[in-house]
């Protein structure tokens, strides 16, 4: 089942390591048939150098899974979650890649201070609220997509303009069309938060760049009526920044 699926996500996994985004088993990615209503995603706590397409679990828009002889990953419910609220992307990365995890773990949102940035997120990369107590004892895993939807929803942010967030104390998630685009997201993600990080230390600020330097970088990858957020869409976080 979902052969071709599996194939596109197993090489998205695979990419991980090479890019510098995972340590040992952390981190998963997987991808959706929005016709079928299942997604494919990596087997929990299998190490990527004995990862086949085979290994991959099929899972349904319930969680539950329908294909495969592993336990899907740990964080199989914060992708149900996603999938079940974000109904526009295909694919969706978790990885504890240091400088977003560093971000996630002060619950500081990833500033929109430069122009790589810009190129791929429309405003800050929300740290999503931390979670109470009672989620984290009640589903922690499900509760991660919630308090992430929940954010976006809050802040008024369009998850297509800037797919990705924190989760506090864990780390990155970003999503994406197709399971690909989701890692590059995962990776730039990760590269800004590294610039970022420094360009605040230099200068203890973390000031944002202004709109119309936003908009250019943005919609010059995006085109006008961009696939991810209209022309005058500003992220409530970047709003209030301005
Ligand atoms: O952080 C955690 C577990 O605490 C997970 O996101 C990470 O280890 C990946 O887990 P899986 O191997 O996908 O189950």
């Amino acid at each position: 089942m979902l052969e071709e699926l599996k194939q596109e996500v197993y090489e998205a996994n695979m990419s991980l390591p090479k890019l510098g985004l995972v340590t040992f088993t952390w981190g998963n990615v997987s991808g959706i048939d929005r016709e079928k209503g299942l997604f494919v995603i990596k087997p929990s706590g299998v190490d990527y150098d004995e990862l086949k397409p085979s290994d991959l679990v099929v899972v349904n828009l319930k969680g539950e899974v329908v294909e495969g002889d592993m336990n899907p990953s740990s964080d199989t419910p914060t992708h149900t979650y996603l999938y079940n609220h974000f109904p526009k992307i295909g694919g969706i990365v978790h990885t504890h890649s240091p400088w977003a995890v560093s971000f996630a773990a002060a619950k500081l949102d990833v500033p929109a201070m430069n122009t790589t940035h810009a190129d791929t997120f429309y405003g800050d990369v929300p740290a999503a609220d931390a979670l109470t107590k009672e989620e984290i004892e009640e589903d922690y895993e499900g509760n991660t997509g919630k308090t992430i939807v929940k954010t976006f929803e809050e802040r008024g942010i369009d998850y297509e303009a800037i797919p990705a967030a924190l989760v506090s104390q864990h780390g990155p998630f970003a999503w994406g069309p197709t399971p690909a685009k989701a890692v590059y997201n995962s990776k730039v993600l990760e590269v800004v938060a590294e610039e970022d990080y420094h360009a605040m230390q230099m200068t203890m600020d973390n000031s944002r760049l202004p709109q119309y330097l936003l908009d250019k970088h943005y919609y010059r990858k995006h085109g006008a009526n961009a696939y991810y957020g209209q022309n005058n869409a500003k992220s409530q976080s970047h709003a209030k920044h301005e």
